[in-house]
């Protein structure tokens, strides 16, 4: 199986988490991990899954305004953040809305304070209607990996990302057409 992971990331929490499901979904050398400003340059037809993850923001996906503001917080003394390279640029929104349409597989995760969704929203579930909007098939339910309130990932949660990683590709595997 050959499975690309597409993911936006401003202070690395979700780069972490794709790469952990990447290493759950197989081999590195069937598996690819790009950032979402790389994504462009991406066949998408060429994989037999496409897993999209973004950092959850305003209760949803990510807007220009809101990695701006997220960029301002990493830039205040002792924020103890690091932005990612390109973290302003544009995140899975844009990149899921230049999207041609399509078809194939995929899965959609997000990365969220560890709190009640529905008090903190989720980016999964939009990046999982924009994939369906251009006709993929998910393969799972939308997933989200947990970090605190200091934007840290709760513990466990990179070995769960892997461990989901692990079973979307069982579910590709075993060729289930579950359509969520
Ligand atoms: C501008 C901004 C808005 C946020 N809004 C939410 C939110 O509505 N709900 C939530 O659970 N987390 C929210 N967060 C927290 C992020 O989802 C969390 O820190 C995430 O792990 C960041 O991922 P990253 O390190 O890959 O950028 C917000 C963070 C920022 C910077």
């Amino acid at each position: 199986m050959r499975a690309l992971v597409v993911y936006e990331s401003m202070f690395g929490n979700t780069r972490h988490v794709a790469e952990a499901v990447a290493r759950g979904l197989g081999p590195a050398d069937a598996v690819r991990t790009v950032p979402v400003t790389q994504a462009h340059e991406e066949n998408l037809s060429g994989y037999d899954l496409v897993v999209v993850g973004g950092p959850t923001h305003a209760h949803g996906m990510s807007r220009e305004s809101t990695r701006h503001g997220a960029a301002e917080q990493a830039e205040k003394p002792d924020s103890g953040l690091t932005l990612e390279p390109d973290a302003e640029s544009e995140g899975v929104r844009e990149w899921l809305d230049s999207l041609p349409s399509g078809g194939g597989r995929a899965a959609a995760f997000d990365t969220r304070i560890d709190l009640a969704a529905v008090l903190t929203g989720r980016a999964g579930k939009g990046i999982a209607r924009k994939l369906r909007k251009h006709g993929f098939e998910l393969v799972a339910d939308p997933e989200s990996f947990l970090v605190d309130k200091q934007s840290a990932l709760e513990p466990g949660e990179e070995d769960r990302a892997e461990q989901w990683g692990r079973s979307l590709a069982q579910q590709v595997a075993s060729g289930s057409e579950e359509v969520r």
